[in-house]
């Protein structure tokens, strides 16, 4: 099985630590990167790997940099006034903060979902169509397939297949969310970032997206913002710790919620603090 180094600018993971990830060369590498918003600054030398089709979820406590970290993974924060970024984000052999990256195509390649569902006003086949749309594909019959695939893989294509004209508007909370992923989903991309995605959902419609979530990570590579640990816990393969916002420690899941190296992590998972 390969390994991925995980590195740690906290000195909480010791150097030549590894963990096991079962493929090759991570997808995803932050190397050294600092966020600031205008004086401030939010991300302080970040190191990460992240591997390609397993869950890496991001937990901490509110404000420690993880949503601002998991924006920088698709450029979401050059829409924020007054940030500048040093280091590298590079997915594949790219830098993703190259003048020469085009930033429309990245997005497509690294779609997002947020905290709170967000359809667009208008119809559910209309919602899922509009980015393959935006992206030039105009035919009706290459469309409707798109629709029925991305809403299938959402697992909404049953609850909504006899009502595909109708507002999106009229869908549970729960099923707007899977909306959400499944509009992400109809532009091919190969990484999915979650912002908090069930924390406005009931208990039964969170379970579904963790399964949903679970089951996406067959084709798709996750990355999971949650303040829900035993969420972190339930669905993800790595999590990485983050603390006024560094990284304080990386590793498989399981470890890091059974057996931390790291005595802050153990402290915040034990629920001294956050
Ligand atoms: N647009 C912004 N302008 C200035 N400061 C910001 C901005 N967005 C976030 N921050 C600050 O950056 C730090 C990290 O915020 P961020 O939202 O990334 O934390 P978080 O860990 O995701 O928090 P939460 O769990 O509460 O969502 C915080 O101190 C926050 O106040």
């Amino acid at each position: 099985m390969a390994t991925t180094q995980i590195k740690s600018i906290s000195g909480a993971v010791p150097a030549g630590n590894t963990v096991e990830t079962g493929n090759s060369a991570p997808q995803i590498v932050a190397q050294d990167l600092d966020l600031f918003y205008g004086e401030f600054q939010a991300l302080h030398k970040i190191n990460l790997d992240i591997s390609e089709k397993q869950i890496t979820a991001l937990i901490g406590p509110s404000g420690c940099g993880k949503s601002t970290f998991l924006r920088t993974l698709n450029r979401m924060n050059d829409l924020v006034k007054g940030v500048s970024i040093k280091g590298e984000v590079r997915i594949g052999n790219e830098n993703i903060y190259d003048k020469s990256v085009n930033v429309v195509e990245l997005r497509k390649k690294v779609g997002m979902v947020f905290q709170k569902p967000n359809p667009f006003p208008m119809s559910i086949y209309d919602n899922i169509a509009y980015g393959p749309r935006a992206h030039g594909i105009k035919k009706k019959a290459q469309l409707n397939e798109i629709v029925e695939r991305s809403l299938t893989q959402a697992a909404l294509w049953n609850e909504v297949k006899d009502r595909l004209h109708s507002s999106a508007m009229g869908l549970s909370g729960g099923q707007q969310q899977r909306l959400c992923i499944a509009r992400v989903l109809a532009v091919e991309p190969e990484i999915v970032l979650m912002d908090e995605p069930t924390s406005a959902l009931d208990p039964l419609a969170t379970l579904k997206v963790e399964e949903l979530v679970n089951e996406l990570k067959q084709s798709y590579t996750i990355v999971i913002v949650t303040h829900n640990m035993q969420q972190a816990a339930r669905i993800s393969d790595i999590t990485s710790f983050f603390l006024n916002g560094k990284i304080i420690e990386t590793d498989v899941t399981s470890k890091v919620f059974t057996n931390p190296s790291n005595k802050q992590t153990e402290d915040y998972i034990t629920g001294k603090f956050g």
